[in-house]
């Protein structure tokens, strides 16, 4: 679903990452961990067409994002949602309006069919039908996380990118988060690409994770293999005692 090859993003004289490479395969969700600043939320960026890297190659479901026509992209781009840490909703409009945003944008459907679709997405959420006519200041955190999901599933996307979803939650909420994300994988056969810190979560729904250290992607597998590997910051985050009781939980 996703092939970066050779991959180097810099800003001025900061390298934040050099010759990396990565893979998503269809229907996974893959978890992006690593250090603070070492570019996990720059590389979604970069893949999402945020970001232009310095060199390397990007291809999404088969295009060229880098250097493909633009038609090209604007096909791609209607084949992924993205959800936002801090949700990047439109702050002046309502939650079922910035549902509808992306449908008004690529969608040459009625309105009434538009509002119909965005009310589902906002049920298939977990948001209660009420939270449609609210603005996103009038939303908690986690609702507006959940509202910025319902907005990037807005296109039936066949990948979903996600920048520290649970981030913020209370447990239950984080928890409740997670089993939506493993419900709609099954459900939608969606692939995920989530970047996280949060240790439940990769235990609870990532198939695959991948490592970013180094300026590149350190490592990668199930999460099984990752107490094995032989790196400092890899053996302190996943056998410290924060990975020992997510483990526990599974
Ligand atoms: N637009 C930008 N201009 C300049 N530097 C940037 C920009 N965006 C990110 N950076 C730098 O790139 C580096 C990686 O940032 P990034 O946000 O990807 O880190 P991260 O791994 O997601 O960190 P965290 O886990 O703390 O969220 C940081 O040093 C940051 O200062």
């Amino acid at each position: 679903m996703i092939r970066v090859r050779g991959l180097r993003t810099q800003f001025g004289p900061q390298v934040v990452h050099d010759q990396l490479d990565l893979d998503v395969w269809r229907g996974e969700v893959l978890g992006i961990v690593g250090g603070s600043g070492t570019g996990k939320s720059v590389l979604l960026r970069t893949i999402v067409g945020l970001n232009r890297p310095a060199a390397g190659s990007i291809h999404v479901l088969g295009a060229d994002v880098l250097h493909g026509s633009r038609q090209d992209r604007a096909d791609t781009e209607r084949r992924w949602g993205v959800a936002f840490q801090d949700g990047a909703l439109f702050s002046s409009l309502t939650v079922l309006q910035n549902v509808m945003a992306p449908m008004r944008e690529h969608l040459n459907l009625s309105h009434g069919l538009m509002k119909a679709l965005g009310e589902l997405k906002i049920s298939l959420v977990g948001l209660p039908p009420f939270s449609c006519g609210k603005l996103p200041s009038e939303l908690s955190g986690g609702m507006r996380k959940r509202a910025a999901l319902a907005r990037a599933l807005a296109l039936d996307p066949e990948i979903v990118f996600l920048d520290e979803p649970t981030a913020g939650l209370d447990p239950i909420s984080a928890a409740a988060y997670d089993d939506l994300i493993g419900e709609l994988k099954r459900a939608l056969g969606l692939t995920v690409f989530m970047v996280t810190h949060d240790l439940d979560s990769l235990y609870a729904i990532c198939d695959r994770i991948a490592v970013l250290a180094e300026q590149k992607l350190l490592v990668e597998g199930p999460i099984e293999e990752m107490a094995k590997v032989d790196h400092p910051w890899v053996q302190a985050y996943f056998t410290g005692p924060r990975a020992r009781a997510a483990q526990d939980k599974t």
